[in-house]
């Protein structure tokens, strides 16, 4: 105990030298410049904007920077482990050893991602505006976005698709997030229009690609998708699901980033990738098991067992069940009592039951969607999507 006590007084007194040293990657990276590839240019100008920082992001958020550095530029930590009271290094070697064989590319990725969540715009966004007069923001036809007693609400309006999400409402959704997160609501829903919560992805936005651009679009889905679930990942506020019907694929993955998930007791739970020649997306190959255990988990997402409501509330995937006849006037009455609880104590409070999964969980998704971009390629998943267009399969 006193030998602890020791090391933790010790390690604050030697915070500042910590703080100076871990600015030593952005000088390197400049030494190494020559050595990089194309992809690379977005790693380089993340160092330059993190120079221009204005607010110190903090030692645990440099240590990762410095973690992921390390992993973009070198690889995995194969170097000595250093002694027990060499505090400072040995945290170093830590932060950097906990990244396993997190791929470099993945590394350079998070470490974009990480620079750009701390970038001006976030830093003047770390408080809640004061209450203002509720606001009607921009709408498109497909998702549908109203802010009203403290609630922003976005929802999937394509109801004759079953709510299927196309390209351009992957986009829709990413920008509400963001206007959402900085506007003067408290809690931020996402629901469904009709009968469906949605049927996850559009399945045609894999069919109007021209052949020989069918690499280049799948890498552009790539990208797509990471943003989407990053934007998930990086909400700020209490994030609410209502899931008024069936809910398949992609809507149902990145229900494990949600804060509650309210189901009406008409919705189900289907993964049906396997089905589809793809792979787990939305951090569920991390949150899925995480919530459900490993094996109630594989069997979603390797066999896309379908859940009922009441089967995914027991597994701790949906917080609770309504009966459909009363799930609208339900679920709006306690979430209209929780937009009054104090924001910005809503805020600080989802902050520290999520912000140590955060980096882990930028990581997971960057490399579920590396996977996925090879599966959209497979003949096994060109065959699927086919079938379903040509209406030989229905799930
Ligand atoms: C950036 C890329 C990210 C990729 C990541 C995500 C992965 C996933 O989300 S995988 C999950 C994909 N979803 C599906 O496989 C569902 C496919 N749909 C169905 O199996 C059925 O439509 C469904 C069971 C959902 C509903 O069945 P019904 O109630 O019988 O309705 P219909 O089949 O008649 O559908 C009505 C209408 O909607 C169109 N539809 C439904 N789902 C989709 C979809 N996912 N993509 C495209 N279109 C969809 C369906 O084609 C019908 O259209 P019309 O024929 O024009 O009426």
């Amino acid at each position: 105990g006193a030998l602890v006590s020791m090391a933790g007084r010790l390690m604050r007194r030697w915070c500042p030298s910590l703080l100076q040293d871990l600015h030593f990657p952005v000088v390197q990276l400049h030494m190494s410049r020559t050595a990089m590839r194309a992809s690379e240019k977005d790693f380089e100008n993340a160092v330059n904007q993190l120079k221009l920082l204005k607010k110190d992001p903090g030692n645990e958020v440099k240590l990762k920077l410095y973690a992921l550095y390390k992993q973009a530029t070198e690889g995995p930590c194969n170097t000595p482990k250093p002694g027990m009271l060499d505090f400072i290094n040995k945290t170093k070697w830590d932060a950097w050893s906990a990244l396993g064989s997190l791929p470099k590319e993945t590394a350079r990725q998070n470490y974009v991602d990480l620079v750009s969540s701390l970038s001006p715009s976030s830093e003047s966004s770390s408080q809640i505006k004061p209450a203002a007069a509720d606001e009607k923001l921009p709408e498109s036809e497909n998702v549908v976005v109203t802010s009203e007693g403290g609630i922003t609400k976005i929802m999937l309006n394509r109801p004759t698709k079953r709510n299927a999400i196309t390209t351009s409402m992957y986009k829709e959704i990413i920008h509400a997030l963001k206007v959402a997160s900085t506007d003067n609501s408290t809690i931020t829903v996402i629901t469904g229009s009709g009968d469906y919560y949605s049927s996850g992805n559009d399945l045609t936005n894999f069919t109007a690609v021209p052949p020989g651009e069918i690499e280049e679009s799948a890498k552009n889905a790539g990208i797509l998708l990471r943003d989407f679930v990053n934007s998930f990942i990086d909400f700020p506020k209490p994030l609410i699901a209502v899931v008024n019907g069936p809910a398949v694929g992609i809507v149902v993955t990145i229900l494990g980033l949600f804060d509650v998930v309210y189901a009406s007791d008409r919705a189900t739970f289907h993964t049906p990738f396997s089905e589809l020649g793809q792979s787990p997306e939305g951090c569920s190959s991390y949150t899925f098991p995480k919530i459900m255990g490993p094996t109630k988990a594989a069997e979603m997402l390797l066999f896309g067992k379908k859940l009922t409501a009441r089967e995914a509330c027991a597994q701790g995937l949906v917080t609770e069940v309504f009966p459909e006849s009363t799930f609208q006037k339900e679920v709006w009455t306690r979430l209209k009592a929780y937009a009054k609880l104090p924001p910005n104590s809503l805020r600080i409070s989802k902050e520290l039951i999520r912000s140590t999964e955060k980096e882990k969980l930028h990581a997971i998704n960057a490399e579920e969607c590396t996977v996925l971009q090879g599966r959209w390629l497979s003949e096994e998943c060109m065959s699927a999507i086919l079938n379903f267009i040509s209406r030989k399969s229905k799930l």
